[in-house]
């Protein structure tokens, strides 16, 4: 693999604040971390690999390193997002045929705490000795924007009733105690149109979510996977959830609801479960274990569209290990997968007639510091260089599901990618 890889240079230098730093991405493929404006964006690209199967992460992982370890790094900024990155989306399931894809920008722009950064990187071959002068991208000129609707995907209402009721059966026969189940809902967006208009939308209407693009992938997600600054560890879990009320005093009843919820805290407590026993399994005599700490109760957490129950874990990075080893060991959550993992997931591969794709995967970013951000990639959708949309939703079904209230909880969670695209 050694042999293959490039040698790149890398220089970050601060910068005076930029601006919006959306308007520095591609705008037919934007590259994009951002919440409440700050984080990273990318353009161009100096490297990308492709990973498949049950070993995408590890192998990513694998290669990262080695790119690292090739690489020449000056970096004046010493923040998070600084120095060599990568962007990543992996695919939800192993046997998926879409790619799972790391790849290097040309140029990163970021903002952290206060400190604007400009990272440009090339292959060490190409800058020979001179010294690479960092500079901002140019931005983009601003393009067509659109305004499509999203229809019926081949998970129709009546196949997503079937595929709720057969994990009902399942569920009561024993064979396992909670899997997600996810519909479809795709358009056409013109090849054209500037997709940081989705973005900012995105943004714009989900400040407390994560806005992520990456490789066709976008959406605004409220699930941080894993994040890790500095050695601090930090994850968000989410699941149970009720659509926001109309009015007031509906949506006070809905929050009350849910809090109350045995169906929503059976479903949640599935969810914080398997994230601290990923977490807690990786590390069997280091520091993650012992200071691993959750929420003690699931919060609840209101966006625009609905209410989530939300817990917080904190701990600290065990030595040796990266961020890419806690996606890997996190992935997937039961807010994603279900419980037992591996027979939830097979479930999925056989009850959901489409491939996720990357989809409720991990999608994020990566730096030589070792830190990092990945989310759940939820609320988005894939949108193919011709512009084909194929948005996805989900829920958790346990034994207490309802088949009805399920597919009604599907259209708020694709609210944000749908009233993003239609403008
Ligand atoms: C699977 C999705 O959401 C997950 C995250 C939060 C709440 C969830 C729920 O209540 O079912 C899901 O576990 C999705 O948005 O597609």
């Amino acid at each position: 693999m050694t042999a293959k890889l490039p040698h790149l240079r890398v220089r970050t230098r601060r910068i005076d604040d930029p601006g919006e730093l959306l308007r520095f991405t591609d705008p037919l493929s934007p590259t994009v971390m951002l919440r409440r404006g700050d984080g990273v964006v990318g353009r161009g690209c100096v490297w990308r690999a492709s990973f498949s199967g049950p070993s995408r992460i590890a192998d990513a992982r694998a290669v990262w390193r080695e790119l690292v370890a090739a690489a020449e790094i000056t970096d004046d900024a010493q923040v998070p997002g600084s120095g060599l990155v990568a962007f990543g989306a992996f695919t939800f399931s192993a046997a998926s045929g879409a790619a799972s894809v790391l790849s290097v920008p040309e140029f990163v722009v970021g903002r952290r705490g206060g400190v604007a950064f400009v990272t440009q990187i090339c292959l060490l071959d190409e800058v020979g000795r001179a010294d690479l002068d960092v500079h901002l991208p140019e931005v983009a000129a601003v393009g067509a924007d659109a305004s499509i609707e999203l229809g019926e995907g081949v998970m129709t209402r009546e196949r997503h009733r079937t595929a709720v009721d057969e994990s009902l059966a399942r569920i009561a026969a024993g064979e396992f105690e909670k899997v997600v189940i996810a519909r479809d809902a795709v358009g056409q967006l013109p090849a054209r149109t500037d997709r940081r208009h989705l973005v900012r939308r995105l943004a714009a209407i989900y400040p407390e979510t994560w806005t992520y693009a990456v490789d066709g992938l976008v959406g605004a997600s409220p699930e941080m996977l894993v994040r890790v600054l500095g050695r601090e560890v930090a994850a968000r879990v989410l699941a149970g959830t009720l659509p926001r009320g109309a009015t007031d005093a509906a949506d006070a009843a809905a929050r009350a609801a849910l809090a109350a919820s045995p169906k929503n805290q059976v479903e949640h407590r599935y969810a914080v479960e398997s994230a601290l026993r990923s977490l807690g399994a990786l590390d069997s005599h280091d520091d993650l274990q012992s200071g691993l700490t959750a929420s003690p109760e699931p919060f609840l957490l209101a966006l625009p569209n609905v209410w989530h129950l939300a817990s917080d874990i904190r701990g600290t990075l065990p030595s040796g290990a990266s961020i890419l080893d806690l996606v890997e060991a996190l992935h997937p959550t039961a807010a994603v997968g279900g419980t037992p993992r591996g027979i939830a997931i097979a479930a999925i591969d056989e009850l959901e007639p489409f491939d996720r794709r990357r989809y409720a995967g991990p999608a994020g970013w990566v730096s030589s510091a070792g830190d990092g951000e990945w989310v759940i990639a939820l609320r988005g959708a894939e949108i193919d260089a011709d512009g084909a949309v194929t948005a996805f939703a989900g829920g958790g079904i346990v034994a207490s599901s309802d088949a009805d209230d399920e597919w009604a909880e599907t259209g708020p969670k694709l609210a944000p990618i749908a009233d993003a695209l239609r403008g």
